[in-house]
C-alpha cells in the first residue's frame, strides 16, 4: 500500500531522528517539535460578478528563538493546517542550518489562482495582509513568496500593511520586485542554492558535474531556474516536467527554450526539444546522475524510492520525500540533499533583501551571489561535517542534527521555562 505521510508527522519524525545524536533535553526537543501559534482565518472577498466567495488561509509561526518569523506564502488548493505548520516547521531549521539570524514561519490559502481574475486575486491578497498585519513586521514575522505566489502579492502584502500601519517598512515582506524594495538575485535564489549544494555533493562524491545528467521535477520558479543554473555549469538537462507531466530527451535539450515553451503555451508539454513524453512518476525514476525534485510534499515514497535510478537528489522543492522514502534511499546509498539546504539560497536572499530594506542601502547582484555562494558552502560543510563524524544513516539528519542544536543553544541561552 502506498505511504501516506501527513507532512507535520514528516517533520517531526525527521525531528526525532535527529535529536537521537544530540544531548538536547527531552523538553527542548518536544517544544522544538511544534509551532508557537498558529492564525487560521476565513477571507470573505468579493468577485467580479458581486458574489462572495470564502477562503480559508493560514499562517504559522513556528519558532523565533534566533529571530523574527520568516517564510513564504503558498496559494494552492491543498494548502491545510497541517501543510502549513509543517513547512513552517522546516523554514525554522532551514534558516538554522543556513545560519541567518531568522525564525521559521509559513503562510498559506487553500486557493486555486488559475480560477481566478487579477484583481479577485488582489482582493484576496489583500484582505489576507489585514488578517496577518497585527502578527507581521520587520522585527516579527516576515512572510516571502512559494508555490503560486511571486512578487506582485509580495508588493501587494507590502502596500497593505504599510497603507494601514501608516508607515514605510519594505523589510515586513520580502521577495518584492526591486522597485519596491526587492534584492537582485531573490528569483533566482533557491533554483541557486539548489545547484550550488549539487555542485559540492558531487565534488564530495568525486563525481564530474560536466556531463551529468539532470530531471528537474517541477519547472516554476525553483524548478526552472535549477535546470538553467546546471546547465551552465556544464551538466545536461534531460527531463523536466509541470503539473500536466513531463518531457525527455536522452540527448539534453535547453532549458531556457523550454521554459519559453511553458510561458507561452501553460506547460513543458508539446517543447520541440522533447523526444518522449514521459508520466511524472516516469521522470522520478530515470537513469540520471542529478534529480531535483521541486514541486510538492510527498513526490516520493518508499514504493517509488525502489524504483530511483539518480545517484544524487537535490530537494528543490520542500519535503519531496517522505521518512519511508528516505530509509530507502539511504539503504540504497543515494546521496539526498534535504531541502532544509539546498533550497536555503531562497530564504538566504531573503535575509539579503530584509538586510538591504533595513539599511536603505542596496546590493550589487554579484555580491548577493557571492555572499550566498559562501553560506550554501558553509552549511554544506558543517553537514558534511556532521555526517561523517556522527555516522549518522542520511544527510537530512546531518542537517537536523547542525540545526536543532543551533535552535536549541539560543532557546536555553536565552533562559528558562516561563
Ligand atoms: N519560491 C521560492 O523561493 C521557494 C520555493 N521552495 C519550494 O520549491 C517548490 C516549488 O516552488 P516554486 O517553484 O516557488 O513554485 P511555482 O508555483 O513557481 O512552481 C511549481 C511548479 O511545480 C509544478 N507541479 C505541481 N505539481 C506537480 C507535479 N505533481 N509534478 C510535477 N510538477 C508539478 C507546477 O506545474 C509548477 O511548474 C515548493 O516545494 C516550494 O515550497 C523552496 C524554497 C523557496
Ligand atoms: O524567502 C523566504 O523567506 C522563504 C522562502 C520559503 O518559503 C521557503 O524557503 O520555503
Amino acid at each position: 500500500m502506498a505511504e501516506e505521510a501527513n507532512p507535520f508527522e514528516s517533520l517531526q519524525s525527521q525531528i526525532d531522528d535527529a535529536a537521537a545524536y544530540l544531548e538536547v533535553d527531552d523538553d527542548v526537543i518536544e517544544r522544538l517539535k511544534h509551532p508557537e501559534r498558529v492564525l487560521e482565518t476565513n477571507l470573505t472577498v468579493e468577485m467580479d460578478d458581486g458574489s462572495l466567495e470564502r477562503f480559508k488561509a493560514f499562517r504559522s509561526q513556528f519558532n523565533g528563538d534566533r529571530g523574527p518569523y520568516k517564510g513564504g506564502i503558498r496559494y494552492h488548493p491543498q494548502v491545510s493546517r497541517d501543510e502549513v505548520k509543517a513547512l513552517s516547521g522546516w523554514m525554522t531549521y532551514k534558516t538554522a542550518t543556513a545560519d541567518i539570524p531568522l525564525g521559521g514561519g509559513k503562510g498559506g490559502i487553500i486557493i486555486d489562482p488559475a480560477d481566478y481574475s487579477e484583481s479577485e486575486l488582489e482582493r484576496v491578497t489583500r484582505a489576507f495582509a489585514k488578517e496577518l498585519r497585527p502578527l507581521i513586521g520587520e522585527d516579527r514575522d516576515v512572510p516571502a513568496p512559494d508555490v503560486n505566489t511571486g512578487q506582485r502579492e509580495m508588493n501587494w502584502i507590502k502596500d497593505t500593511y504599510e497603507t494601514l500601519e501608516n508607515t514605510t517598512e519594505p523589510g515586513v515582506i520580502t521577495g518584492k520586485n526591486l522597485a519596491s524594495g526587492g534584492s537582485e538575485g531573490r528569483v533566482e535564489a533557491t533554483g541557486r542554492s539548489t545547484v550550488i549544494a549539487a555542485r559540492e555533493a558531487f565534488d564530495y562524491l568525486d563525481k564530474d558535474l560536466e556531463g551529468a545528467t539532470v530531471a528537474v521535477q517541477g519547472y516554476g520558479n525553483a524548478g526552472w531556474i535549477a535546470a538553467k543554473l546546471i546547465d551552465e555549469m556544464g551538466a545536461t538537462v534531460v527531463a523536466a516536467s509541470d503539473s500536466s507531466g513531463a518531457i525527455y530527451n536522452p540527448d539534453g535539450f535547453d532549458p531556457v527554450a523550454a521554459k519559453d515553451h511553458k510561458n507561452e503555451t501553460g506547460s513543458v508539454i508539446g517543447f520541440e526539444g522533447s523526444e518522449e513524453e514521459l508520466t511524472n512518476e516516469d521522470l522520478l525514476t530515470l537513469d540520471v546522475d542529478l534529480l531535483i525534485p521541486a514541486a510538492l510534499e510527498n513526490a516520493i515514497d518508499a514504493d517509488l524510492a525502489e524504483d530511483v535510478e539518480a545517484d544524487v537528489i537535490s530537494e528543490a522543492a520542500n519535503g519531496p520525500l517522505t521518512p519511508g522514502a528516505d530509509e530507502v534511499l539511504a539503504e540504497k546509498d543515494v546521496f539526498v540533499i534535504p531541502d532544509i539546504l539546498a533550497n536555503a539560497g531562497g530564504v538566504t536572499v531573503s535575509y539579503f533583501e530584509w538586510v538591504q530594506n533595513r539599511q536603505r542601502f542596496y546590493w550589487t547582484e554579484e555580491k548577493v551571489n557571492a555572499e550566498l555562494e559562501e553560506l550554501i558552502v558553509d552549511a554544506f560543510d558543517a553537514l558534511v561535517d556532521t555526517f561523517e563524524t556522527h555516522d549518522v544513516d542520511n544527510a537530512r539528519i546531518a542537517a537536523y542534527v547542525v540545526a536543532i542544536q543551533r535552535v536549541a543553544d539560543s532557546f536555553e541561552e536565552a533562559g528558562s521555562w516561563p
